[in-house]
């Protein structure tokens, strides 16, 4: 029991399945750890199941078996939490800050993710390659600077899954431009998490293809 951690919820055993011991796992190192190493601010313990864990597990739905990148993973939100949930999946955390490189490395290895591919650049690296089939992001930039970074890691038909919060319509307003640059086409918003986690945790998902 640590101190001050969010009970887990009910809707954790729903989501995770049969992989709910590595949900349990990665989300109590995340609750010993992640404050001291800087990956999640002093006030989230919690809410640190509900906000950022189950709000990450919402996405795995979403994911088809391929090749993910997960753009800015940090703590490991959504990437380490969809790595569990989806094994048939190949997943590349993409984060330039050494030290969440060496968690996400560390976490990968303790969680014995055999899918896990940790890669210390910035998105827009050009070493990253164009042949993903999907991107993930969760609370990196607005959508007017992060599908320039995201959307060219995409193949040909490739998808961007990026979590988005409540806002996410005015930020689809501002991008206009960028969407019809990098040729984006059925844009659409779900909205995820409803009857599953508190309304006010319910999240967004902006997703598109790439032509
Ligand atoms: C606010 S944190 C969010 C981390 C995590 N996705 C989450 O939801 O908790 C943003 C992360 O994006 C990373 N980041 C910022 N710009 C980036 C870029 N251009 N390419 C890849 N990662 C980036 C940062 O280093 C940081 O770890």
């Amino acid at each position: 029991m640590i101190d001050g951690l969010e009970p887990e919820p009910a809707a954790a055993a729903e989501l995770f399945g049969p992989h709910l011991e590595q949900g349990r796992a990665f989300t109590t190192a995340l609750a010993r750890h992640g404050e001291e190493l800087g990956l999640i601010g002093p006030l989230e313990l919690p809410r640190l199941w509900t906000r950022h864990v189950l709000n990450s597990a919402l996405v795995a739905p979403l994911l088809r078996p391929g090749r993910v990148g997960d753009v800015g993973s940090g703590a490991g939100l959504p990437g380490l939490v969809l790595a569990i949930m989806r094994p048939d999946v190949e997943f590349t955390l993409i984060e330039p800050m050494e030290r969440r490189v060496a968690w996400l490395e560390r976490q990968a290895e303790e969680l014995g993710l055999t899918n896990v591919t940790v890669v210390r650049a910035r998105a827009e690296d050009s070493k990253l390659g164009d042949s993903l089939d999907q991107v993930t992001a969760r609370a990196v930039s607005a959508l007017r600077t992060l599908i320039p970074v995201t959307a060219p890691l995409l193949r040909a038909g490739g998808e961007l899954v990026l979590m988005k919060g409540a806002g996410v319509d005015g930020e689809i307003g501002s991008a206009e431009k960028v969407i019809r640059k990098y040729k984006l086409s059925d844009v659409e918003v779900l909205v995820l998490g409803e009857g599953i986690v508190p309304d006010s945790e319910v999240t967004r998902v902006f997703r598109a293809k790439v032509d």
